[in-house]
C-alpha cells in the first residue's frame, strides 16, 4: 500500500526533527519519495514561529491504523507532548499526519482518510502538488493540482533549497 504523509515542525531544529522522523519510519517502512521542504505560516492559530513542512510517500504492508500508530510513537519519541484540554492547535516539535492510504476512504473516531482538512491547506497542497499533481482525491474526484488551484487559503508555502 502507498501511504502519503505530511510532516510538520515549528519548534526546535525543525529540519533535523523531520529528517529524524523519516529515518525512524524508514527503519520499518519503505521510503518512496519526498517533496522539497516548505516554510509555511501557522494555519489555524497565532504563533511567531513558522512551520517547516514536507510531504513524504512510503510503501507499507501495515494497515492504515498500524501506520498511524507508528507515526504517533515516532512523534512521542521526538518529544511531542499532547496536553488534554489544551488549545486546538499549538506549536509542536513534530507532527505526522496521514493524507492518503492508497485511495481508501475511511471515517472512524481515530482515523479519517483522506485527511479531512487537506483541501483547505496550502501547506499540504503545495508540497503534495510538487510530487503527486495528478493523483485523484478519492472523495472530491479532483486532482491535487486542481484542489491547489481552488484552495481558498491565503497563506503561502515557500519552497526552500535542498
Ligand atoms: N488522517 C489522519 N492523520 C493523522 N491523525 C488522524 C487522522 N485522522 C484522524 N486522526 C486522529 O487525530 C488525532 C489528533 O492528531 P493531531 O493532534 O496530530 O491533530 P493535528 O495534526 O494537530 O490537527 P489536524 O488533524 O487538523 O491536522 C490523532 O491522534 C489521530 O487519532
Ligand atoms: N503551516 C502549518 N500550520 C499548521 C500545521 C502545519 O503542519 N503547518 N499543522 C497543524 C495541525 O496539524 C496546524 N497548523
Amino acid at each position: 500500500m502507498q501511504v502519503v504523509t505530511i510532516l510538520g515542525s515549528n519548534s526546535g531544529n525543525k529540519r533535523q526533527l523531520i529528517t529524524e522522523a523519516i529515518r525512524i519510519l524508514s527503519s520499518t517502512e519503505q521510503w518512496v519519495m519526498a517533496s522539497s521542504f516548505y516554510e509555511t505560516a501557522p494555519w489555524g492559530f497565532e504563533c511567531d514561529e513558522n512551520f517547516l513542512n514536507q510531504v513524504v510517500v512510503f510503501q507499507t504492508r501495515l494497515s492504515a491504523f498500524d501506520f498511524l500508530q507508528r507515526c504517533l510513537e515516532t512523534e512521542k519519541r521526538l518529544g511531542r507532548i499532547r496536553l488534554a484540554g489544551g488549545p486546538r492547535y499549538s506549536s509542536r516539535p513534530i507532527d505526522i499526519d496521514l493524507l492518503f492510504y492508497d485511495s481508501v476512504i475511511l471515517n472512524t473516531p481515530d482515523l479519517i482518510l483522506p485527511h479531512p482538512r487537506m483541501q483547505e491547506r496550502n501547506f499540504v497542497l503545495t508540497p503534495l502538488a510538487e510530487i503527486l499533481p495528478d493523483f485523484v482525491h478519492p472523495v472530491f474526484q479532483k486532482t491535487i493540482a486542481t484542489l491547489l488551484q481552488e484552495c481558498p487559503d491565503k497563506l503561502q508555502a515557500r519552497k526552500l533549497p535542498d
